[in-house]
C-alpha cells in the first residue's frame, strides 16, 4: 500500500507516502472524511468577497483560507497550503467513502510531511543527521481570562432581559461597534468563572467530569508566555497527560510508515526515551521561543469579540435575514458584522490548530563528510534524540526538495547538559565551540475554515464549561491550584 493512515482528527485523515515516487517520498495526503460539514448559504455570505472559489469547491475554498487569510496572519513560513491531488481509489475504504456528491473528482491536498525533513532543504552548510522527532502540539486557547471576548464566560449565556436595548452589551469591555451591535443580551449577572480560569481548564473539568479524563496540568497561558521555563512545564504537562494536545514521534526511513494517533485521539508519546523526554522538551521549548509563530497563533485567536454567544446571536440575525430574502452579502449595513463572524471564525480556527516542531541533529556539511567528526554523534547518549532507525536516509540520497522554512537552532545548554559525558560534550564542542546545532522546522497544520453552524455546538460547550465549572467549583479551584494558577484579584469568587 502506497498510503498508509498517519493520523486521523475529526474532519480529515492524513496518510504517509509509503512508495518510490520521489516527487511524492516526504509528503503526506490530507483528506476530508465524508463526516466533514460542507460550506452552507451562511458561509458563502459570511466570506462572501474573501473566499470566493468555485460552488463545492471545498478543496479550493479551504487553499484560498489558509493562503489569504490565515498565512498573511500567521506567517507564510508556517504554513503549507499543499498542492490538490485526487484521492487514491484504495483509500476510499480507510475513509468510510467520500463525501456525497463528490465521487471519484474529490481532491485532497499534498502536504509536507512535517515528521520528517524528506521534503525540505536543510540551510546552507548543514546536513541532517541520525532520527527525527517530530512534537505536535495544540495550542489550544491562549487568551487569558481577562482577555476572553465579551461573550465568553462573563456571566450566564442568557437572553437579554427584558426592557434591555439590543445592541448593548451590559458590562463588557469591548469597544468594538460590530461586537457590541453583534452580542445583546449577554449580562455579567450571574458567575464570572469564565474570567477567572484558562479556558483550558474549564474544558479539562468537564471532560473530566463528562468522560473521565485525567486532569491535565497544561496550562496554554504558559505555552504562550514566551517564558522558556513556563513553555517547557506546558509542553512537558502535555506530553505526561496528553488529552489529544500534543504528542512526540520519532521519525522513520523511507518506505516505513509511522503508527497514527492512538484510539479516540489519545496522542502517545513513539519511541522516545524517557531520559530524552525533557531535552526534547527543551529543544521544543527553544524552538516556539525564538518563533513568531505563538505570539502571532495569540493575535489570531484575540481577533474575536463576540465569544460563542455573541456569535450565535448575530449567526442567528443572519440566517434569519437570509430566510427573509435579504442579501447581507451586498448590503452596507451587514459589512461590520459579517467581518465580526469572520474574525470569529478565523478566531477559532486558530484556537484549534495544532503546532508541528521537528528536530534532527545537525553537522557542519564539511564535518558530515569527515568521519571524525560524525564518529561524535555514534555515542547516541550525546543526544536527546532516539537511535536512528536502521534505514536512516543518508542526506545524499534525499528525493528533490522545497525550501522550507528550516532552520538552525543551537542549543548551548544542551551541550552541557548533565547527561552528556565530557567526551561527547567535547565532540560536540569540535563541531562548534561547544552549541549543539539542531535542525528545527515549525509548521502549523490544521488550519480548516470552521463551518459557520458550528457557532451553535460552541455556544452550547460554552455554556456546559461555565455550569460544570460552578457545579464543581472546589474541583476546580484545587485543580487550578495543582496547574499553578492563581485566579486574578479583584474577581469575585465562583460560587
Ligand atoms: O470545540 P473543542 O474546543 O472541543 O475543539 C474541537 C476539538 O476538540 P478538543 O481539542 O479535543 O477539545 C476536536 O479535536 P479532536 O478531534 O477531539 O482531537 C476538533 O479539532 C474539533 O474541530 P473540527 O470539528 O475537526 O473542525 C474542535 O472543534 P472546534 O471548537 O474547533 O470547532
Ligand atoms: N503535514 C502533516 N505531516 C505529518 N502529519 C500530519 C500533517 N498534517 C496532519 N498530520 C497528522 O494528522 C493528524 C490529523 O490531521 P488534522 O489535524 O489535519 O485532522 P483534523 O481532522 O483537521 O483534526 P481535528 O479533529 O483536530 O480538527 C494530525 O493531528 C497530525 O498528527
Amino acid at each position: 500500500m502506497e498510503w498508509q493512515l498517519k493520523g486521523r482528527g475529526a474532519a480529515n485523515a492524513v496518510f504517509g507516502y509509503c512508495g518510490n515516487d520521489h516527487a511524492l517520498v516526504g509528503h503526506v495526503l490530507r483528506v476530508r472524511m465524508a463526516s466533514r460539514r460542507a460550506p452552507e448559504a451562511a458561509d458563502q455570505t459570511i466570506w462572501a468577497g474573501v473566499l470566493d472559489a468555485a460552488d463545492g469547491d471545498d478543496t479550493c475554498r479551504e487553499m484560498l483560507y489558509m493562503s489569504d487569510v490565515i498565512a498573511p496572519l500567521l506567517g507564510s513560513q508556517y504554513v503549507f497550503t499543499g498542492v490538490p491531488f485526487p484521492v487514491p481509489s484504495t483509500l476510499y475504504e480507510a475513509l468510510d467513502g467520500l463525501p456525497d456528491g463528490h465521487g471519484g473528482d474529490h481532491l485532497a491536498t499534498i502536504q509536507p510531511d512535517h515528521t520528517t525533513f524528506l521534503a525540505n532543504a536543510p540551510p546552507d552548510g548543514y546536513v541532517g543527521v541520525g532520527p527525527t522527532v517530530c512534537m505536535e502540539i495544540k495550542p489550544k486557547w491562549g487568551l487569558r481570562p481577562d482577555e476572553a471576548p465579551a461573550g465568553t464566560g462573563a456571566g450566564a449565556a442568557v437572553a437579554a432581559p427584558s426592557g434591555r436595548q439590543a445592541g448593548t452589551v451590559s458590562g463588557a469591555e469591548s469597544t468594538n461597534e460590530a461586537a457590541a451591535a453583534a452580542a445583546p443580551g449577554i449580562t455579567t449577572q450571574g458567575s464570572n468563572v469564565g474570567r477567572r480560569y484558562p479556558r483550558f481548564m474549564l474544558h479539562m473539568l468537564l471532560k473530566h467530569v463528562q468522560k473521565g479524563y485525567p486532569l491535565s496540568l497544561y496550562n496554554p497561558l504558559d505555552l504562550f508566555s514566551g517564558e522558556l521555563g513556563a513553555m517547557q512545564r506546558a509542553i512537558r504537562s502535555l506530553l505526561e497527560c496528553p488529552s489529544g494536545g500534543a504528542q512526540a514521534e520519532a521519525g522513520r526511513a523511507p518506505g516505513t510508515c509511522p503508527a497514527g494517533r492512538g484510539a479516540e485521539g489519545e496522542a502517545q508519546v513513539v519511541e522516545v526515551e524517557a531520559e530524552a523526554v525533557s531535552a526534547l522538551v527543551r529543544l521544543a521549548a527553544l524552538a516556539l521561543q525564538r518563533e513568531d509563530v505563538l505570539s502571532n497563533v495569540h493575535k489570531i485567536q484575540a481577533l474575536d469579540e463576540l465569544g460563542p454567544q455573541g456569535a450565535l446571536q448575530l449567526y442567528g440575525e443572519l440566517v434569519e435575514a437570509m430566510q427573509s430574502g435579504a442579501s447581507p452579502a451586498s448590503d452596507p449595513g451587514w459589512a461590520a458584522r459579517l467581518s465580526a463572524l469572520r474574525a470569529y471564525l478565523t478566531s477559532a480556527t486558530a484556537k484549534d490548530c495544532a503546532l508541528m516542531v521537528t528536530m534532527q541533529r545537525a553537522l557542519p556539511a564539511t564535518a558530515a563528510a569527515t568521519g571524525s567528526a560524525v564518529a561524535g554523534f555514534s555515542d547516541t547518549s550525546a543526544s536527546p534524540l532516539p537511535p536512528a532507525p536502521a534505514a536512516a536516509p543518508a542526506a545524499a540520497n534525499a528525493p528533490p526538495r522545497t525550501q522550507q522554512a528550516v532552520q538552525l537552532l543551537l542549543d548551548s545548554c544542551s551541550a552541557a547538559s548533565p547527561h552528556r559525558s565530557p567526551a561527547t560534550a567535547a565532540s560536540g564542542a569540535a563541531v562548534l565551540e561547544g552549541v549543539v546545532p539542531y535542525l528545527v522546522k515549525v509548521a502549523v497544520v490544521d488550519l480548516d475554515v470552521k463551518p459557520a453552524a458550528k457557532i451553535r455546538s460552541h455556544a452550547a460547550l460554552e455554556a456546559k464549561l461555565l455550569a460544570c465549572a460552578e457545579q464543581h467549583a472546589g474541583l476546580l479551584a484545587e485543580y487550578a491550584a495543582r496547574a499553578g494558577w492563581r485566579a486574578p484579584q479583584g474577581a469575585a469568587a465562583p460560587p
